[in-house]
C-alpha cells in the first residue's frame, strides 16, 4: 500500500513511538491483558497497540482543547461544556475475517486500562444488518455484508444519538451462530466516553443519506492484509464455526456439518469468493484511504507496517 497521503512506518519504526514522550502515562497490567487474548502476543500489544493508544490519546487531548476553545468563543463559562456530553468515537474497519473484532476488543481493554475512570464501549455494525427474513424478502441473502444489507438509517440514528450524549440508546444484536439478528434481543448503550465502532461498512457512504459514518469518528483505523492471507483466516474461522456447530441443532451451520468434507470446503470457498472477497474489492477496500491509521498485517496476523494519514 503506497500513497502520498500516508506516512509509512515499518514495525521497527512504529514501536519506537511507545511512550516516546515522557509525559505520556505508561499502560500498567499488560500481562493480564494479553492473557485475556492469547492469540495476540505480548509483543504485538507492546510494540503496536501501546503506541496506537498513545496516538489516540494525542487526538483525544486535541479534541478536548478544541472544545474548551470553542466554549470560550461562544462565551460558555461555568456551564456544562458541550464536550462533556460528546462521545469520542473510534471506527475500525477492514475485510471480513481480517481481525477487526479481535483488534477492537484489545483496543477496548487497553483504552480501559489507560483511562480507568472512563467508560469505553464497543459496538459492531453487524447488529444493524437486516434480519435474514428481510434479506430474503429483498432477494439479497447472498449479499450479506454488502452496503444494501444494512439498515443504514437505523445505524446512523444510533451513531448520532450516542455522539451527542443520549443515554440508554437501544441497538440490535447479531449472532454468528444463528447467522441472523437475534429476535427480540435488544442491547442498551449506556453513554460511553469513548465508543469503538467496528464493522466492514464503518467508512462507507450510505446512499440517500444526509450524513455518513466517518463524520462521527474522531479517529479511524483500517486493518489491512493480503486477501490471500485473509482467505486463510476466513477458512480457519469457518472450520472452527463448523466444529462448534456440529452438536448444536440450533446453529445455522448444523445441517452443513453433515455434508462430506469436500462439499463443506467448497461451500466455504464459494462464500469467500462470491460474497466476502467481492465485497472487499468493491466496497470495503475503496474506503481504506478514509482511515487515520492503516495497520497492515502479514502472515500469522503480525502487524508489520503502519500507515498514518498526513492530514
Ligand atoms: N492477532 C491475531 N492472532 C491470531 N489470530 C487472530 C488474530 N486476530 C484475529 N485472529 C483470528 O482470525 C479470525 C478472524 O478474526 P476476527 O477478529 O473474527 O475478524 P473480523 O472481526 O474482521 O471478521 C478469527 O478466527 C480470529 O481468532
Ligand atoms: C456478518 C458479516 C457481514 C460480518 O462481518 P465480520 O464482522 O465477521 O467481519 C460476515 O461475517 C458475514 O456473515 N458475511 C456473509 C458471508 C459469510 O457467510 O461469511
Amino acid at each position: 500500500m503506497t500513497s502520498e497521503l500516508f506516512t509509512h512506518y515499518s514495525r521497527k519504526e512504529w514501536e519506537q513511538f511507545n511512550q516516546m514522550k515522557g509525559n505520556l502515562k505508561p499502560i500498567v497490567g499488560l500481562e493480564e491483558l494479553v492473557s485475556l487474548n492469547d492469540r495476540l502476543s505480548q509483543q504485538d500489544v507492546k510494540e503496536v497497540y501501546v503506541p496506537l493508544v498513545h496516538y489516540i490519546d494525542v487526538m483525544f487531548n486535541n479534541k478536548e482543547d478544541y472544545e474548551v476553545e470553542r466554549d470560550n468563543f461562544f462565551g460558555i463559562i461555568g456551564e456544562k461544556s458541550s464536550f462533556e456530553n460528546n462521545t469520542f468515537m473510534i471506527g475500525v474497519s477492514g475485510s471480513v475475517a481480517v481481525g477487526k473484532s479481535t483488534s477492537a476488543r484489545v483496543l477496548q481493554r487497553l483504552l480501559q486500562k489507560y483511562y480507568p475512570e472512563k467508560r469505553i464501549e464497543l459496538v459492531t455494525t453487524d447488529g444493524f444488518l437486516y434480519p435474514n427474513e428481510e434479506l430474503e424478502r429483498r432477494g439479497i441473502m447472498k449479499r450479506k455484508g454488502f452496503p444494501e444489507s444494512y439498515d443504514m438509517p437505523r445505524l446512523l440514528e444510533f451513531m448520532s444519538k450516542v455522539k451527542v450524549g443520549v443515554d440508554d440508546v437501544e441497538y440490535p444484536t447479531y449472532s454468528h451462530e444463528i447467522y441472523d439478528i437475534v429476535p427480540g434481543e435488544v442491547q442498551v448503550m449506556k453513554k460511553p466516553d469513548i465508543l469503538i465502532v467496528e464493522g466492514i461498512n464503518a467508512f462507507q457512504l450510505p446512499e440517500n443519506q444526509q450524513t455518513y459514518m466517518n463524520e462521527f469518528f474522531d479517529f479511524s483505523i483500517y486493518i489491512d492484509a493480503d486477501p490471500l492471507h485473509i482467505k486463510t483466516w476466513f477458512m480457519d474461522r469457518f472450520k472452527m464455526h463448523m466444529e462448534s456447530a456440529k452438536d448444536d441443532p440450533t446453529n445455522y451451520f448444523y445441517e452443513i456439518t453433515k455434508w462430506p468434507p469436500e462439499k463443506v470446503e467448497d461451500y466455504g470457498n464459494e462464500t469467500w469468493y462470491t460474497i466476502n472477497l467481492t465485497n472487499l474489492v468493491q466496497h470495503i477496500q475503496p474506503t481504506r484511504g478514509r482511515a487515520d491509521v492503516i495497520l497492515y498485517k502479514g502472515k500469522n496476523h503480525s502487524i508489520d507496517n503502519v500507515y498514518v494519514r498526513k492530514y
